[in-house]
């Protein structure tokens, strides 16, 4: 995330994600499903504006349908950084969504990560990024990577984060349909393989910077589920097919990115696939 101070206000860019990687490697049982993931986070970003107000809190939400009110990440990170500091201080937060939601892109993740560090800057709390993940982990299995970026392996629900080096930066056009894919109904289509697909050779492909090794290893074992669930993920699928070093569905889906082996290349698809109508499409690199 990008923390910047404009006269008394905080301001933070929190950026999507995408699995370079996603394995399941069995069912718990609580009925989750333990995952081995290699996260990469991109240039895409919602932004926060933290301002100064009394004793209220307020979220405000720009540029999407999505309210600010008790369910939104943004207001749960807020009340719970509250109640585990012991404090009633108030403030405004204004929210502008780029990224999607429901989309695989775990915007609503990295808002309530940009909340839990904007709110830990401006109340002074000084906790760790630890505790701060730790405490995000509460909120969404996601949430805890956010403090490792740009790329890190996750386990478990996704709460076990080991960072790792991307020696190079990778270039992607993402493709995200308007139809969006259930979390909860895509997991419940998913088959544990007997042998799990390592995530050695991708992590290492990463940390040597072979982007071409990278694009070959993509794998998503919930791209399989997903296929049927939301056709439009196989039709980006296939158009998308023959561009790019690879091509994969980014988490639970439905967006779709495509890793593109230069920026000028990645801006000329780009722009092909706006004149197609196939959903949103975003030209962006790896970033913090
Ligand atoms: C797929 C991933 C990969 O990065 O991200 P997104 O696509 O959401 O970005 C995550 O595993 C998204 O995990 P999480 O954020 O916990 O998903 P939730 O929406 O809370 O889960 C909805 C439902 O999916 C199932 N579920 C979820 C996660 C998991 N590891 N195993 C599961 O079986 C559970 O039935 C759960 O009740
Ligand atoms: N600030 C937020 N931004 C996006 N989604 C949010 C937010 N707060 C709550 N949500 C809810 O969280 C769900 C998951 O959002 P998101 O993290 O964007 O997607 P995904 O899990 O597919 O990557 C959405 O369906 C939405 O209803």
């Amino acid at each position: 995330m990008i923390v910047e101070t404009h006269g008394d206000d905080l301001v933070i860019k929190a950026p999507a994600k995408v699995n370079l990687h996603l394995e399941i490697l069995g069912k718990r049982p609580d009925g989750y499903h333990e995952l081995e993931t290699l996260f990469l986070s991109v240039s895409l970003y919602d932004t926060l504006i933290f301002k100064q107000q009394p004793a209220e809190v307020s979220v405000r939400v720009r540029g999407s349908s999505l309210d600010g009110g008790r369910d939104n990440l943004v207001t749960r990170a807020i009340h719970l950084v509250r109640q585990e500091a012991g404090i009633s201080h108030g403030i405004s937060v204004e929210l502008t969504k780029e990224i999607p939601a429901a989309a695989g892109l775990a915007g609503g993740s990295s808002d309530a990560a940009a909340t839990l560090a904007g709110l830990n800057q401006w109340w002074n709390l000084g906790w760790s990024p630890e505790r701060l993940a730790a405490l995000g982990a509460q909120l969404g299995s996601d949430i805890p990577f956010f403090f490792h970026t740009p790329t890190a392996v996750a386990r478990g629900r996704g709460e076990q984060v080991e960072p790792c080096r991307c020696k190079t930066p990778l270039d992607f056009v993402i493709v995200s349909p308007e139809e969006g894919l259930s979390t909860a109904d895509v997991y419940r289509r998913v088959v544990v393989p007997p042998k799990p697909v390592s995530i050695e050779p991708i992590r290492s492909a990463l940390e040597q910077g072979d982007r071409r090794e990278v694009g070959k290893l993509l794998f998503n074992r919930l791209e399989e589920a997903s296929v049927p669930l939301c056709p439009a993920v196989a039709k980006i699928k296939h158009r998308v097919g023959q561009d790019g070093i690879g091509q994969l569905m980014s988490g639970s889906g439905s967006s779709v990115f495509v890793l593109m082996d230069s920026p000028q290349a990645a801006e000329r698809l780009g722009k092909q696939l706006i004149a197609e109508r196939l959903g949103r499409i975003y030209v962006v690199q790896s970033s913090s």
